[in-house]
């Protein structure tokens, strides 16, 4: 049982250290605002900003912890980083649930049984692909987002959502599979629901103004 509803909308409240909206106070504003304006839960990152967060808010708090380098598992990499998080008042944890080695050498389904077993917390594995989504769940993740689709291959960036993985792990999981990455209109949020996501997690468009303004400004340039 997830502490948020079906076909519901995630604000993911974060920002990059370069950007001026950086700290645990701006984001707690955000995620006050998203949940004003009908969020059901937050995403966000790092020990500071869940706890300011969750002074902030009434809603459940997706914590992950982004340490170490990008080329590798960033997103709550360990189990110490998934602890920082849990304390800080994340009811739900989010990591890297792709197949690649660990940073602290525990594999995923160890570092997911000890969240379940030391903090009785659910976890989401942030998958890249159709065959990591299964290994994630095998490996005992409670609910399976796509938030890395696109992020970890050799390639550049896809500028679209990967609406038909969501559908596939959809169909096959048995879990709940969240929508996450590159979800920039309410048609592409829709079109998530439309295609068997439990929920959809949405941040850049929703949460970076420096973002959404280079984006209007790139229709004129
Ligand atoms: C790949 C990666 O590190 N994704 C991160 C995960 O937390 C965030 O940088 C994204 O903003 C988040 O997933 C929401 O996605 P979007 O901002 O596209 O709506």
């Amino acid at each position: 049982m997830l502490p948020f509803p079906a076909r519901s909308l995630v604000v993911s409240c974060q920002a990059t250290a370069t950007s001026p909206l950086h700290g645990p106070g701006p984001m707690a504003m955000m995620a006050r605002a998203a949940e004003l304006a009908g969020a059901v839960a937050i995403r966000a990152n790092g020990p500071a900003d869940v706890a300011a967060i969750a002074r902030a808010v009434q809603l459940p708090i997706i914590g992950i912890n982004k340490t170490g380098d990008r080329d590798g598992v960033y997103i709550t990499p360990t189990l110490a980083a998934a602890a920082e998080v849990i304390r800080a008042g994340a009811a739900l944890v989010a990591l890297d649930g792709t197949t690649r080695p660990r940073p602290d050498g525990l594999t995923l389904a160890e570092q997911i049984s000890a969240i379940h077993d030391e903090y009785g917390v659910q976890v989401m594995a942030d998958v890249d692909g159709y065959e990591a989504g299964i290994a994630a769940r095998e490996s005992g993740a409670d609910l399976v987002a796509t938030t890395l689709s696109g992020y970890t291959g050799p390639g550049p960036v896809p500028d679209e959502p990967d609406v038909e993985l969501v559908a596939k792990l959809a169909a096959t999981l048995g879990c709940p599979v969240i929508a996450e990455g590159r979800y920039t209109t309410p048609e592409l949020f829709r079109a998530a629901l439309d295609a068997g996501a439990y929920a959809a997690v949405i941040g850049t468009a929703i949460t970076n103004p420096g973002a959404i303004t280079q984006r209007f400004l790139r229709a004129v340039a």
